[in-house]
């Protein structure tokens, strides 16, 4: 075994890896970085993007479906090979490219997962290799179930790579993963059934906007089993056939593909956390304000895997960010939770910012809370779309505004017209006093702040 040693040595290469490895190798520390799959991280090859492209298409399906009758005479046929071809001419070249960019900035890569064998040591491909810092971004992957025939679960990735569009299909969970791909799927023809164990879906998210979400995704053929105990699935000739229990009655359902969509957890198990003392729990390593392990000064965490992401592209990168700044100069960066937006990518979309209804009450005396369904107003009604609602949260004391929830066809976009408010803590006078484009999604923001 050949001993290799660097200044840093970066496990992962997403969003928060490469952010991170890339600081310390603009400031001339030698790196190298780990992927134990294709280069580039879940977002660009298997998350985000992907589904961003494919949403496209059965959001086309959707808009034309509305206008039949109204201008549109035939809805568009899909040539579902073809949409697979155009999404692919963005996920594939990213591996190649993401190598080369590590590559060419001086970085070593390797193509294996490391093991920890001690506090300043990995091994991997075959050689042990120390180094003066690790970081760690290894992101989330799927749960796994503990149910009989785990083994025909599939999960996003394969949805993201499906072939043709399945006649049925059944999610077990209803967070953003589920409720996305079941209103794309809905929408382009397959029945869809989603087994959700909590009595709602979205549970973070604000109630009487997600009632709406869920009556809308009805509308478009999704069934909800809500309080399911899934207990396991079953191979059929066709279908797989799962089981599941509420209140303690068995039932069982029947579709040609089953995804696990129930969460996704800390990417850790193969690392041998333990043989170099780094503490981690079920949120992922335990990091500090810094993204510092709390049990080892000499590791970093950043990204979906510390203990102090929410699951979201931004974040990530924010924290490859602060974790790359905290090793060239040592802690002068902490993470401060900010303001984050973030979007269910239903049609409408479900989108989100600041406190919800609870927090905020019990974060400030005297919440006002400007609720209301807007499907009547303007930009509903030419769309023909009967879904459009929102709850404004504002602090009556001081007048601002301290939480945005939002949906509607627009919302991922304006929900940021929100971010900016809170984040400069403006009050519902100074946001009045804009000046927004007319017609837009925006300038009902206004209007959503009456009595
Ligand atoms: C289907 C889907 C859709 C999503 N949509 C959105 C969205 O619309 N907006 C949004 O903000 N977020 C979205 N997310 C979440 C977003 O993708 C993640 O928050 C983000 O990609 C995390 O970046 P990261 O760098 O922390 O981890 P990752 O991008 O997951 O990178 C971790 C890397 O580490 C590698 N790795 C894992 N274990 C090891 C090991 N033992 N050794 C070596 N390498 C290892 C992995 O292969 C991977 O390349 C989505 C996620 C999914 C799954
Ligand atoms: N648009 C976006 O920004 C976006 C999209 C996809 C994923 N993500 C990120 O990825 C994370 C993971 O997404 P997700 O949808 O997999 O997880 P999630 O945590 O959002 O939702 C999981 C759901 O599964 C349910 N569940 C858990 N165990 C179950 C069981 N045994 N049976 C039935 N239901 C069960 C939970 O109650 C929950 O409703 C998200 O939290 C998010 O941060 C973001």
């Amino acid at each position: 075994m050949k001993n290799k040693h660097y200044n840093v040595f970066v496990i992962g290469s997403g969003i928060a890896g490469q952010t991170a490895a890339k600081i310390c190798r603009e400031n001339n520390l030698s790196v190298a970085i780990s992927d134990n799959r294709e280069f580039g991280g879940t977002c660009a090859n298997r998350g985000c993007d992907s589904k961003k492209i494919l949403l496209q298409f059965s959001q086309l399906v959707y808009q034309s479906n509305k206008f039949q009758g109204l201008g549109v005479k035939k809805n568009p046929k899909l040539n579902w090979k073809q949409v697979q071809k155009f999404r692919r001419s963005f996920s594939n070249p990213i591996p190649p490219k993401t190598e080369q960019n590590l590559k060419d900035l001086g970085m070593s890569l390797y193509h294996q997962s490391p093991k920890f064998i001690s506090k300043n040591e990995v091994e991997v491909e075959g050689k042990v290799v120390s180094a003066d810092y690790f970081v760690i971004a290894t992101g989330n992957i799927p749960r796994p179930l503990d149910i009989d025939g785990n083994e025909f679960l599939k999960v996003s990735e394969d949805v993201l790579d499906l072939k043709k569009i399945p006649k049925s299909i059944t999610f077990i969970g209803s967070g953003y993963i589920a409720m996305e791909f079941a209103c794309m799927l809905a929408t382009l023809g397959s029945q869809v059934t989603i087994l959700e164990r909590e009595k709602t879906a979205l549970a973070n998210f604000d109630q009487f906007l997600v009632e709406k979400l869920i009556t809308k995704l009805e509308s478009l053929g999704v069934k909800f089993i809500f309080n399911a105990d899934v207990t396991g699935v079953k191979k059929l000739k066709k279908n797989l056939e799962v089981s599941f229990s509420i209140d303690g009655e068995v039932t069982t359902h029947k579709s040609r593909l089953v995804i696990n969509a129930a969460g996704r957890v800390p990417a850790i198990e193969a690392l041998d956390l333990e043989k170099a003392d780094i503490e981690a729990d079920h949120d992922g390593i335990v990091v500090n304000d810094y993204l510092q392990s709390k049990s080892h000064s000499k590791v970093y965490a950043c990204g979906d895997v510390s203990n102090k992401s929410l699951a979201l592209t931004p974040l990530s990168g924010l924290q490859g960010y602060i974790a790359g700044n905290n090793i060239i100069k040592e802690n002068s960066k902490t993470f401060d939770v900010p303001c984050i937006p973030s979007t269910v990518f239903t049609t409408p979309n479900l989108s989100s910012v600041g406190y919800g209804e609870e927090d905020a009450k019990a974060r400030y005396k005297n919440i006002k809370v400007y609720q209301g369904d807007a499907s009547n107003w303007f930009n509903a009604k030419k769309e023909n779309e009967d879904t459009y609602a929102y709850t404004i949260l504002v602090n009556e004391r001081t007048d601002e505004i301290v939480g945005a929830h939002i949906l509607s066809s627009e919302a991922n976009e304006s929900i940021n017209v929100f971010a900016t408010a809170i984040y400069n803590k403006m009050t519902v006078k100074e946001f009045k006093r804009m000046v927004f484009t007319y017609p837009s999604y925006v300038i009902d923001l206004k209007s959503m702040m009456e009595n």
